[in-house]
């Protein structure tokens, strides 16, 4: 009964679930946003080795969001985690400018799989509390998304998983750009 209820309010008001996977390369700071969102707190963790999974509710919308490890010996295993994804989240640590190259091939080689074709992409410019750190913009003029992104929808937000800064902004644009059942 409770539950059909919320079903019928959910149906109203469009409360919606959806599956969110979030890569990156090692130390992008993936796990630390995960934790951040879901329990407001600064969770030190060892890279991870596998994956994380939790369900973060914002609004009407639960996100279940899938944080895998991103060390290069396990980034043959990010495409297991495709199927029924509807939204990418990139994350960049935008103060390593060093693996900003790797990490745009790493990005470019998920969207350009069949099974990603129709997600849409956030990419978090994370870390941009650290000094010489490259701006959103920046490191959306890196990525050359407009240029070469014809049918997907995505963006590029600023943020520091220390405080929060940008978290909210980045699933409100996921939320608003994902079609309401
Ligand atoms: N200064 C700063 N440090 C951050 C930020 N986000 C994460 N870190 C730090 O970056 C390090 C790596 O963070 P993780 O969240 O473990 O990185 P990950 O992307 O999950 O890495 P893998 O699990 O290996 O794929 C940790 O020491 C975090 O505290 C940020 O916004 N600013
Ligand atoms: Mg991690």
């Amino acid at each position: 009964m409770g539950n059909s209820v919320s079903r019928a309010l959910g149906k109203l008001f469009g409360s919606r679930e959806m599956k969110i996977l979030m890569l990156g390369l090692d130390n992008a700071g993936k796990t630390t946003i995960l934790y951040k969102l879901k329990l407001n707190k600064i969770r030190t963790s060892a890279p991870t080795v596998g994956f994380n999974v939790e369900t973060v509710s914002y609004k009407n919308v639960k996100f279940n969001m899938w944080d895998v490890g991103g060390q290069e010996r396990l980034r043959p295993l990010w495409r297991h985690y495709f199927p029924a994804t509807t939204a990418l989240i990139f994350v960049i640590d935008s103060h390593d400018k060093e693996r900003l190259r790797e990490a745009k091939e790493e990005l470019y080689a998920i969207i350009s799989e069949k099974e990603m074709e129709n997600v849409i992409l956030l990419v978090w410019a994370n870390k941009q509390d650290l000094k010489g750190a490259l701006k959103p913009q920046e490191v959306s003029d890196y990525l050359q998304l407009g240029l070469n992104l014809k049918n997907q929808l995505w963006c590029v937000v600023g943020s520091n998983a220390l405080t929060g800064q940008g978290l909210v902004e980045g699933l409100s644009w996921i939320s608003n750009n994902t079609p309401k059942k």
